[in-house]
């Protein structure tokens, strides 16, 4: 299997530089979250969601301010002791608009705290992937969960959970605020409320799974439109654009009618909580007036309402259902934030890793070891989800600055000793050693910064030669590029193409100048005294194939080589050839 292009050096570089870029970047910068939110994204929005709950129940002592004035003016007709009812009114209206406010901003800060850590650590999770692992996420989905998805999960935070809170404690105070006026009036309010919430919770398990299942297919039409968008050429060349683009279409039509699912159930849930409201408070409206005419004289303690009283429980009736009201708004927020939580969640799960965790201290610690020995002793690895070991007890000792060929057929493991080596997956027993120092979790990130790796299929970033070599990688400067271009003949490739960009995936290089700009890149490690390359002259022609033999060999002096091969001609310039089946079956 060729898996040597994700194997490359520059996916090792990459991956060792973004970790802890990504880390520094995503983490929030200020305002850490509390240590409960380090673990949950929940609790993180209970403090600005109290807060929130306050300023609510400040319409009660506006509601009863209010009240007692009109009930003041209608029993003595002057407008006299109503000033100070209406300046209660004022500055407790101006204080639940400020604690409202600054609860607001409170909880999108909080959110947006916890959104950058659960990105974070999906980048992380995802950055320390070991290239073997199949069954790392799709790059599509993982790039739409990370960069769109996720911040769905702020309005959740900042808007559904105080919204939930409010709800669940507001009409309950209301409730016990009208109890003492009337039981009648409390116990309309108490039997409308819960059939809201009730009615909300069914609607409310279907738009989750629609919600779900939306990001699914968002998600997979991502997924599907990266990867046939990176194999276009190939779709083109024979002839299957129709065929995919009928394919993007039903795909996106799909996506279509599932988004369209998801925002038919939040248009009822807001249907269903606007006629229970408009109910609730219509009966609580009729009740109070037929009391207060005298035509319903039960339901108030025995004695009659006051004016001031009714009023009171009329102003509240609505205040009752608000926050449910609330909630019936923000209700899709929690169907798509708890989908893209968990999708999240997903990503930061660990599968098989890298050894070492992209310790960016530990990668600069790292001292030249020129052209280190290898040992590889008894090292089995069996690929995940294979039953049948690729690699069975295999011992093999590369002295300091031998070269050395991995041969055998197709399928015997020699990609796989090699990313073994580069530490690029944990071997299941034996153990491995570069230049006396055991690879392990511990060592792995310095021993790294040693090795240079050329794959089958090196990978080029749009950008310029320059940076393609130099891949952003501390202390590869002109100097540097120069030399590794001169060492492995790349100049007159790097004069021919000039400043201008190179497209993506090496668009303007050939095969051959592709795979001479890893040796560049390779070359400009100056402190990799390991150079390991997998399968770099396969597919091609043998007077390119033989230019790179010779790039590979300028390279490799004074430096240790392994290169897994098929080639007869690059195995012969080698100092020793080793047939890896035959060390699988000196094992067994
Ligand atoms: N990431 C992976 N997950 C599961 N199985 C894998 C993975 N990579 C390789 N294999 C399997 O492991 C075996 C060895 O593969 P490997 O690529 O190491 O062989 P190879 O000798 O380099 O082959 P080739 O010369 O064709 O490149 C094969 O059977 C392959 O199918």
């Amino acid at each position: 299997m060729d898996h040597s292009a994700r194997l490359s050096a520059d996916l090792d570089d990459v991956a060792g530089k973004v970790r802890p870029q990504v880390r520094d970047a995503l983490a929030p910068s200020s305002g850490k979250p509390s240590r409960k939110a380090r673990h949950r994204a929940g609790p993180q929005s209970r403090r600005p969601a109290w807060l929130q709950v306050v300023a609510a129940l400040l319409w009660l002592p506006q509601a009863a301010a209010i009240s007692y004035a009109i009930g003041g003016i209608a029993e003595n007709g002057s407008l006299q002791d109503a000033f100070l009812p209406v300046a209660v009114v004022v500055v407790v209206g101006c204080l639940k608009v400020l604690l409202d406010a600054f609860a607001a901003r409170l909880a999108f800060l909080d959110a947006r705290a916890i959104l950058s850590r659960k990105r974070a650590d999906a980048l992380q999770s995802l950055a320390a992937r070991s290239p073997l692992d199949r069954s790392a996420p799709a790059s599509g989905l993982a790039a739409s969960v990370v960069a769109e998805q996720a911040d769905m999960i702020v309005p959740y935070l900042s808007r559904f959970q105080p919204a939930r809170l409010k709800s669940t404690v507001v009409p309950l105070v209301i409730v016990a605020a009208v109890l003492p006026f009337s039981w009648m009036a409390a116990l309309v309010l108490f039997i409308s409320g819960p059939l809201i919430p009730i009615f909300m919770a069914l609607i409310g398990w279907r738009a989750q799974a629609a919600s779900e299942k939306q990001l699914v297919r968002t998600g997979s039409l991502n997924a599907f439109l990266l990867d046939r968008l990176r194999g276009l050429a190939t779709i083109r060349a024979l002839g299957a654009v129709d065929r995919t683009a009928i394919r993007l279409a039903e795909e996106a039509d799909s996506l279509r009618r599932r988004t369209m699912a998801v925002l038919r159930i939040a248009f009822l849930s807001s249907a269903v909580l606007e006629l229970f409201a408009a109910l609730g408070v219509a009966l609580m409206a009729v009740y109070v007036g037929f009391h207060l005419l005298g035509h319903l004289d039960i339901g108030a303690w025995g004695g009659q309402l006051s004016l001031a009283e009714g009023l009171f429980i009329l102003l509240l009736a609505p205040a009752f259902f608000e926050p449910l009201r609330e909630l019936a708004a923000v209700w899709h927020d929690r169907a798509a934030g708890e989908a893209a939580l968990k999708a999240l969640d997903e990503l930061a799960v660990k599968g098989s890793v890298l050894l070492g965790g992209g310790d960016a201290a530990a990668t600069l610690a790292a001292t030249r070891c020129p052209a280190p020995s290898v040992r590889v002793e008894a090292v089995s690895f069996t690929h995940a989800g294979r039953t049948e070991p690729t690699l069975q007890a295999i011992s093999l000792a590369v002295a300091a600055g031998e070269r050395v060929a991995l041969l055998g057929p197709s399928g015997c493991g020699k990609s796989t000793l090699i990313a073994l080596i580069a530490g690029l997956a944990a071997a299941d027993s034996g153990r491995i050693s570069i230049g006396g120092t055991e690879l392990t979790a511990k060592t792995a990130d310095r021993l790294r910064r040693g090795i240079a790796f050329v794959g089958q299929k090196p990978h080029i970033f749009a950008g310029s030669v320059a940076a393609n070599i130099g891949l952003g990688r501390p202390g590869v400067d002109g100097v540097c590029r120069d030399k590794a271009m001169r060492t492995v003949s790349f100049e007159e490739i790097a004069r021919h193409h000039g400043p201008s960009p190179l497209g993506e995936n090496g668009v303007g290089l050939s095969g051959g100048e592709v795979l001479r700009l890893a040796l560049a890149r390779a070359a400009a490690g100056e402190d990799a005294g390991l150079v390991l390359a997998d399968e770099p002259t396969a597919h091609l022609d043998r007077q390119t194939a033989a230019g790179i033999v010779d790039g590979l060999m300028a390279l490799s002096q004074g430096r240790t080589l392994i290169v897994a091969t098929h080639d007869p001609l690059l195995a012969a310039r080698m100092d020793r050839i080793v047939d890896l089946s035959s060390l699988q079956k000196e094992a067994v």
